[in-house]
């Protein structure tokens, strides 16, 4: 039988078939995946094969084979430097919800979040949240923000979770698909939620507590149904993205526009810095690139970990 993992609690995964059936499953043996080093070798959103166990009353299953993934994402392991926790596996879309005060979401922190949803493949949508509570100044600001990353092609929504504004329209970008929703403590994730579908009660508030967070706690993540065919993948307890481990080299290719660039850069490696004849200076400084992006790039260039390779779970 084949299903998909909606919730995974370490030894148990709650597997629903395609004829709407849950199975409590278990795995047999070790689950080798290439190239990663994992915790949990099955995460939500897998696809697995599994065998019916029809010894137990309730329904139950043996795991035997996980589906190739199209995309995961990972955290790292708090005990175990080397492994990885795998979050979640083969989302359609993240939404990044962004507001400008309480909290201030920083460029530095979208294109960060961008990249990583780059890194990944899983595209990333932007909310502007809290539309409601903003001066014409400040609605001025958000305009500008969505027109500088529409034009470099991702989708950018202003919102407000409060009065309902355009959640509609949130909702129909999620239809028939698997969702999840990030950003800063407070920008509104669990409003939103509540204003998509006000009968799931996300237990979002209760595990991700201050004090939970830092310590190894495992935080399961969980797949819901919602009424309109949609699916959302709750992570309680982690705010971000995570991390991906980057070359140098590599960065600028999660930066669309400068890796449409790329070709004309006199050097196929060009890191865009110091090289002479670098298309993406040359457009820098025609202002067809934002400075704010390029920013952002010479930030994760220079490498401090912090600026990249920091796991942005739980952070504050
Ligand atoms: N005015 C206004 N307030 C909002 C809006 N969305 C959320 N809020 C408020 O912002 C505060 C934080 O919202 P939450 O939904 O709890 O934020 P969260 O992202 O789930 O926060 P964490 O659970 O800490 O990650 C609450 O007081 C909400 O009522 C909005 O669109 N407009
Ligand atoms: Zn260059």
């Amino acid at each position: 039988m084949e299903g998909t993992v909606y919730k995974s609690t370490g030894s148990w995964y709650t597997v629903k078939t395609e004829e709407g059936i849950f199975y409590e499953c278990r795995i047999k043996g070790k689950f080798r995946l290439k190239g990663i080093k994992s915790t949990n070798p099955v995460s939500v959103g897998d696809v697995v094969v599994f065998e019916q166990d029809s010894s137990e009353d309730t329904p139950q299953g043996i795991i035997t084979e996980i589906k190739d993934r199209k995309n995961y994402i990972i955290r790292k392991s708090v005990n175990l430097s080397k492994q990885t926790h795998i979050i979640a596996a083969n989302l359609d879309q993240v939404f990044l919800l962004v507001t400008l005060n309480n909290p201030p979401t920083f460029t530095s922190f979208i294109d960060r979040f961008l990249v990583t949803s780059e890194a990944y493949g899983i595209p990333a949508i932007l909310l502007f949240n809290k539309i409601d509570t903003y001066t014409e100044e400040e609605l001025d600001e958000i305009r500008y923000l969505a027109e500088l990353y529409r034009e470099i092609g991702y989708t950018c929504i202003g919102i407000s979770a409060k009065t309902t504004k355009n959640v509609d329209k949130v909702k129909e970008l999620m239809m028939g698909k698997t969702s999840m929703f990030s950003g800063h403590s407070g920008v509104g994730k669990s409003t939103l939620v509540n204003a998509i579908e006000p009968q799931l009660d996300l237990k979002t508030k209760s595990i991700s507590s201050q004090h939970m967070q830092g310590q190894h706690t495992t935080t399961f993540a969980e797949m819901f149904d919602l009424d309109f065919g949609a699916k959302i993948i709750d992570t309680p307890g982690i705010k971000g993205f995570g991390i991906v481990d980057m070359e140098k080299e590599e960065i600028g290719d999660y930066f669309p526009e400068f890796f449409k660039l790329k070709s004309d850069c006199k050097f196929n490696n060009c890191l865009h810095v110091d090289e002479p004849h670098c298309a993406v200076k040359q457009a820098l400084d025609n202002n067809e690139v934002a400075w704010s992006r390029y920013k952002s790039y010479v930030q994760m260039l220079n490498g401090e970990q912090e600026n990249y390779r920091i796991d942005i779970y739980g952070e504050k």
